[in-house]
């Protein structure tokens, strides 16, 4: 069989080589000549998987190696009888990690703690539900709004009016454009001015979530209203005046973990399996380097407060990929180019949960802090 494949799918060859060739592929830029005689087609979020793209082709079956699917036009391939696969889930754990680390540095710029902040989750499937969980047994207050969900099964669920009241309000919806409670624009100029003037905002879902015309201008007028992006609306595409007022600004890396980015590879590779009735002989613990940053120790005279963010941004420092990208940004000739550029070439990071915590037998409140936060905690 032949595979065309987004070049920036990592362990293609270790997982898919069995099964055929492998054409690698610049993913934004793929094209209808491109997958024509291809049997299988594996892309990522910048690559629109729609007729235009699969029309005459013999491609069987698409797999994402992504959470999101808004670039798969799912109803399309279903009449066309084509198999698919996403990896839901896959980096849920780095998203999370992700707004952890922006919580720290948004409690640092205030010189208060986790718990003196409330967070309002809005979407609470995969990366909300996790982060609530974890948010919840650090002490941290959280007011979550899922339309689609059952409280049985994610907690308690408030409005969405409600939840726009915490300090700190994350979205993690899929973007979607129709339906009974579509996101696009979810977060309008309307719905900024309802929450807080000196609230935070965090997107780490997708851009077009949010206004970003009604976020600049809603910024510029509430001195005190800090947003923290990592998906742009129309990204690459990228307002540089959005940018610069935002506290903390990244190229939609939040869930470029090494461990996220591979489990969605190893899920496509075990929908692929299951569509053609193929064995899985491959899982991602064969592959899984030694984590880079094994270790951190503390020691009694460690605040709570002081060991959680130092864990946490030894794990992901937001403040070095919001460095990288305004420097970036700031030297480029191509925003766009710059944009990917800084994505294909990601430095590796891994998920806190491969960082191993070292804390005094007697800190049972630190022991207990770290292990909300999903470190691997052991005492010394
Ligand atoms: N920045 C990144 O690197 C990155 C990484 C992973 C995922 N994502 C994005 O984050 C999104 C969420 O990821 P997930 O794994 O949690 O997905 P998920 O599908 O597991 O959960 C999404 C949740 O949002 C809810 N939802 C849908 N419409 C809503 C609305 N109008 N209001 C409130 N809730 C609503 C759904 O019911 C669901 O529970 C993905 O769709 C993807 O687009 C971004
Ligand atoms: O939906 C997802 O899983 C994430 O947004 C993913 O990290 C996007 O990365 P990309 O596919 O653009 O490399």
């Amino acid at each position: 069989m032949h595979i065309v494949a987004d070049e920036n799918i990592p362990l293609l060859n270790e997982f898919f080589a069995d099964f055929g060739e492998i054409t690698l592929v610049e993913g934004r830029s793929m094209t209808a000549a491109d997958v024509a005689e291809a049997d299988i087609l594996l892309v990522r979020s910048v690559t629109r998987v729609d007729a235009q793209l699969l029309a005459g082709s013999k491609v069987k079956f698409v797999g994402t190696a992504t959470i999101g699917t808004d670039h798969i036009d799912q109803d399309y391939l279903q009449d066309a009888g084509i198999g698919f696969k996403s990896a839901p889930g896959c980096n849920a754990q780095a998203v999370v990690d992700y707004v952890l680390s922006a919580l720290s540095v948004l409690v640092d710029e205030r010189g208060i703690g986790f718990t003196d902040v409330s967070v309002g989750i809005v979407g609470v499937g995969s990366v909300g539900l996790l982060l609530r969980r974890r948010l919840e047994e650090m002490g941290v207050t959280v007011l979550a709004v899922d339309p689609f969900k059952d409280p049985e099964e994610v907690g308690e669920l408030v409005t969405l009016d409600e939840a726009l009241q915490a300090d700190v309000v994350t979205l993690h919806t899929p973007l979607t454009r129709d339906g009974e409670h579509p996101t696009w624009h979810l977060i309008d100029q309307q719905r900024l001015a309802q929450m807080k003037p000196d609230a935070s905002l965090i997107n780490a879902g997708r851009g077009a979530v949010v206004d970003n015309a009604a976020l600049l201008e809603h910024m510029q007028n509430n001195r005190d209203f800090e947003a923290i992006l990592d998906v742009w609306e129309n990204e690459p595409e990228l307002d540089l005046n959005l940018m610069h007022r935002c506290l903390l600004a990244t190229p939609h890396i939040a869930g470029y973990s090494l461990d996220g980015k591979m489990r969605g590879t190893e899920y496509v590779y075990q929908g692929l399996c299951e569509f053609f009735g193929l064995p899985v002989r491959r899982k991602l613990a064969q592959f899984l380097p030694e984590p880079g940053v094994k270790r951190v120790n503390f020691s009694d005279q460690v605040p709570v407060h002081q060991a959680l963010r130092t864990a946490i941004r030894a794990a992901y420092e937001i403040r070095v990929d919001d460095g990288v990208m305004r420097t970036a940004m700031k030297r480029s000739d191509n925003l766009k180019a710059t944009f990917d550029h800084l994505r294909k070439n990601y430095p590796l990071r891994r998920d806190i949960p491969t960082l191993r915590v070292g804390v005094p037998a007697k800190c049972h409140d630190l022991h207990e802090a770290l292990t909300a936060a999903g470190f691997d905690v052991r005492t010394k």
